[in-house]
């Protein structure tokens, strides 16, 4: 069996739908799960509206009355002016949110967060399925929350694996015999059966968890690029595909920001050798990038641009030097906000990280650090990681830039630029 993962590119409106139900058809006699994610920019809309459910600014119902219209508009946009059941399928999964947003928010944001957000998947999922299936495809609509089990760290969820096996093994294999399977990327549920997402842009990673528990012989994940490319395209004019990579490449760039795959997919994959194809579902009977096990080194030099960074240097304030107990202090305080850092540099007095700058979680880092720490920041800096490096690509990205830091070992130069005004 073959495990499918369309992400919200894929799916963003009736038109794409379409597509996606044409590469289904193409590849229709595999035994196929289907992971979806959640339509075009949907889930940052549920996000907009867990935050203004818990600043009570008004705006919520309003937000969530756009999103629905939004879902009822590609509806129509497949089934015409059909009556279909889909339509209060649909409202009754939005009516789950809409019971929350009339009770006062005493919840922890990420609790609140998972508990709308979540819904994105599910609605994506129930139109997708419904109208495969009434264009003659044998379909079953799956609750990964069923599957998924996770624990209680809401927003970054940790899966529970034995009892996610256990439960996929239970179900799934006896369905995929005779139909393709849809369900939902990026959810999961607690053992208490409250909703849980696994991170941001996490739904590469159910897919690679259901393959993995599943056995699958490959995984494939759709997107609007011809393949892993050398450079993002949005950053990068001149772009190469790469055919063929290794696990280990591949987890490298996805570690130092390449958003082409969710960096927690690979590992699973490895572990049980699973294929995973990267193609274009535009042009969906082009083989794409293939990540296996290979000797085959990165072909070309690649290129990850990480914008807005902080760069923040942390050094005590007793002038004692940076070493076990300062070092663990200040990891657990990254630990406690959750704050991942891209490049770490660390002297005799001075600890220095390159962090995304996500605002408020940010400045509370900061004040945590500044009770025991001097703390100095930089803001408005570029991240360029360089795998499998050499001068003239050094030289070729550093044009109007001034380094700020920069860290190299024998494959991947890390450089950490300002521009030049
Ligand atoms: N090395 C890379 N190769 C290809 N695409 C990349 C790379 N790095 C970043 N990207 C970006 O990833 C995007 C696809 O990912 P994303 O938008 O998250 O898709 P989806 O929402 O469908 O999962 C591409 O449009 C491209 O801009
Ligand atoms: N919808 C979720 C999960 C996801 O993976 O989305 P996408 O496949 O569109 O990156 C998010 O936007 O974070």
């Amino acid at each position: 069996m073959q495990v499918f993962k369309f992400g919200g590119a894929s799916v963003k409106n009736a038109e794409a739908i379409k597509n996606v139900k044409e590469i289904v058809e193409y590849y229709q006699h595999e035994s196929l799960l289907i992971v979806i994610s959640a339509m075009g920019k949907t889930t940052n809309k549920l996000e907009a509206i867990a935050k203004s459910y818990v600043s009570q600014d008004g705006q919520a119902f309003e937000l969530l009355e756009e999103v629905k219209q939004a879902h009822f508009e590609v509806i129509a946009g497949l089934f015409g002016e059909e009556e279909v059941p889909l339509y209060d399928e649909v409202s009754n999964l939005f009516v789950e949110v809409e019971w929350i947003l009339e009770e006062e928010p005493v919840d922890e944001f990420p609790y609140i967060f998972d508990q709308i957000v979540s819904i994105g998947e599910l609605v994506s999922t129930k139109i997708i399925a419904s109208y495969i299936l009434s264009q003659g495809i044998p379909c079953r609509w799956i609750d990964a929350r069923n599957y998924i089990a996770t624990d209680n760290y809401y927003q970054e969820a940790g899966v529970d694996w034995e009892r996610s096996k256990k439960a996929i093994l239970k179900d799934l294999p006896s369905i995929l015999t005779h139909e393709l399977i849809v369900t939902q990327g990026f959810i999961g549920s607690t053992s208490e059966n409250f909703s849980t997402t696994l991170g941001r842009e996490g739904s590469d990673y159910s897919a690679a968890i259901f393959a993995s528990c599943l056995d699958a012989q490959a995984v494939t994940i759709w997107k609007d690029v011809p393949g892993v490319l050398n450079a993002d395209p949005k950053w990068f004019a001149e772009t190469a595909l790469i055919p063929e990579l290794s696990y280990t490449d591949a987890i490298e760039l996805t570690y130092y920001g390449a958003t082409v795959i969710h960096p927690k997919t690979i590992k699973p994959l490895q572990n049980k050798g699973i294929n995973l194809y990267v193609k274009s579902f535009l042009n969906y009977k082009e083989p794409g990038t293939v990540i296996r096990s290979t000797k085959q080194t990165l072909p070309i030099p690649s290129f990850i641009f990480k914008m807005n960074q902080v760069y923040i240097n942390i050094m005590p304030r007793d002038f004692s030097f940076i070493l076990e107990d300062n070092l663990s202090h200040i990891f657990n305080v990254f630990f406690k906000h959750r704050i991942k850092t891209n490049m770490m540099r660390n002297s005799a007095i001075s600890f220095s990280v390159s962090v995304d700058d996500t605002g408020e979680n940010i400045h509370q880092l900061l004040a945590d650090l500044a009770q025991r720490f001097e703390i100095i920041t930089h803001k408005n800096l570029e991240l360029i990681t360089i795998r499998y490096y050499n001068q003239e690509t050094i030289d070729r990205v550093l044009v109007d830039k001034q380094v700020i830091a920069e860290l190299k070992d024998s494959y991947t130069c890390q450089l950490l630029v300002n521009q030049i005004s």
